[in-house]
């Protein structure tokens, strides 16, 4: 849709305190986009949403309005309590979203709100929820916690909000969503957003929305392509061995800075921040960094590993290319023998180009000599393939990502170590059948590949 199509926020004044749409107009939007102009005036009429739209589509307004007009309604009859909850599966996405959350509430004097994660101080937290606070924005696991104390009192919810609706509800967080989901009161609104949605996110409304008040919202059905527009995307192959030194050359003029999940969450922070911050700047994270975060100098995605599956390919590309008009870059990196993933991703409507040129790399042979000479480096090479191994273990798509007909010498030589160091990699069975189910698999696959070329 045009952008000169699309209607103002001041259309709904008749819904929106001026409080926020002044805030809005300080935050220097005029106009909604899409995915905003179609949620809020049903979810400010207090029907449950389920929202599906793009990646950097203006996703986190289009809760976050709502959530602040409920406060600004109910206030009025009880000056404490949590009015509004608002759940993000990581903690980045939660400050982030805690962050815009200020900004809207600038207006708003008598609007307070928490933030409720992992890894910062419990009693800070418990505190603030002791005192009512009227909006928490919260990571699930540290939000249960402090719903099985007695102090937090949430039963004045009027409004929750599963942000990337999909992601929380997998593995690892299920349980504690469900139990937050239980204790909550049952007259509330609920809202789901993501920019994909999967199976279990169905079963996810089925439990936790109102049948007859759901509205069903998808900004993205129509189109042909599963990303934004403004993306350029592609993909190289390199062979095993040589991954390190591909990687070497795309990121030789930048300063590299990293986040994951086991770092401690002041430094977690702390070097998101200097991403902001810095100029030519590489960033090497897991998937912590796939969801949500809205980085807007972003350039490039560079994917050294694929990632488990379509979804989770349009979060991690949708970190560039954000907002209207945005554009950006992203490049795969696949293995000749995993090449069968483009085909995979066109499936979901994702259509990836192959960036010859992007195959090249310098020998770094000597250089990698000279780093291993140093202990340290070898230790963590060795603890990298461990990982890299186990990760590899636990991925979908087995057709295209095989560990058990993977040569793990070639792959431990892509961590700079001469061969497969000696550590006990349990390749998925008890150890022993682990070398016939090896030998089995080895000769499946060599059998497909002659039933392919004969
Ligand atoms: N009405 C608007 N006009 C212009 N820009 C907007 C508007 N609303 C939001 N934006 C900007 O668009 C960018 C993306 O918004 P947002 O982070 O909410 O995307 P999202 O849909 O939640 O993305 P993701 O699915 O990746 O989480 C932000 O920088 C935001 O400030």
């Amino acid at each position: 849709m045009e952008s000169k199509k699309l209607p103002k926020f001041k259309e709904l004044k008749e819904q929106l305190s001026a409080a926020t749409l002044n805030a809005i107009r300080e935050m220097g939007f005029k106009r909604m986009t899409e995915i905003q102009a179609e949620v809020l005036p049903s979810a400010l009429d207090g029907n449950d949403i389920v929202a599906t739209a793009k990646t950097g589509s203006g996703k986190t307004l289009a809760f976050l309005i709502p959530v602040i007009e409920v406060v600004a309604k109910n206030i009025e009859k009880a000056m404490h309590g949590t009015f509004s909850i608002i759940i993000a599966p990581t903690r980045e996405l939660a400050i982030q979203t805690y962050s815009v959350l200020q900004e809207l509430i600038n207006h708003h004097n008598k609007i307070t709100s928490t933030l409720v994660i992992g890894g910062e101080s419990r009693k800070k937290q418990s505190s603030d929820l002791v005192q009512g606070m009227h909006i928490v924005v919260a990571t699930p696991g540290r939000l249960f916690d402090h719903m099985r104390t007695k102090e937090f009192d949430y039963k004045c919810v009027k409004c929750l909000v599963l942000d990337e609706a999909d992601k929380i509800f997998q593995y690892g967080f299920e349980e504690d969503l469900k139990q937050i989901i239980n204790r909550l009161p049952k007259d509330r609104q609920t809202m789901l957003f993501s920019a994909t949605l999967s199976e279990r996110t169905d079963a996810l409304v089925e439990s936790a929305m109102k049948k007859d008040k759901i509205q069903h919202i998808n900004t993205d059905q129509d189109d042909l392509c599963a990303t934004v527009e403004g993306l350029k995307q592609g993909y190289a192959v390199c062979q095993t061995q040589y991954r390190l030194w591909w990687l070497h050359k795309v990121l030789k003029k930048t300063k590299q800075f990293k986040v994951m999940g086991k770092m401690n969450q002041t430094d977690r922070t702390a070097t998101i921040n200097i991403f902001y911050e810095t100029e030519n700047i590489a960033l090497f994270c897991t998937d912590v960094a796939a969801r949500g975060l809205d980085i807007p100098a972003v350039d490039w995605i560079v994917q050294f590993d694929p990632p488990g599956d379509a979804n989770e390919y349009i979060h991690r590309v949708g970190r560039t290319a954000r907002g209207l008009g945005a554009d950006g870059n992203a490049v795969l990196l696949l293995r000749p023998e995993e090449v069968g993933f483009v085909d995979y991703l066109k499936e979901s409507k994702i259509y990836v180009d192959k960036y010859e040129s992007w195959d090249s790399y310098y020998n770094l042979q000597k250089k990698l000599d000279t780093a291993m000479s140093d202990s340290n480096f070898v230790n963590l090479a060795i603890e990298a393939f461990e990982g890299y191994v186990r990760a590899l273990e636990v991925r979908k798509l087995k057709q295209i990502f095989n560990l058990l007909t993977m040569d793990l010498d070639v792959l431990a030589r892509s961590f700079g170590l001469k061969e497969k160091p000696d550590v006990d990699i349990r390749i998925g069975f008890s150890k022993k059948h682990r070398p016939r189910k090896r030998m089995a698999a080895i000769l499946a696959s060599q059998s497909d590949t002659k039933k392919a070329k004969s």
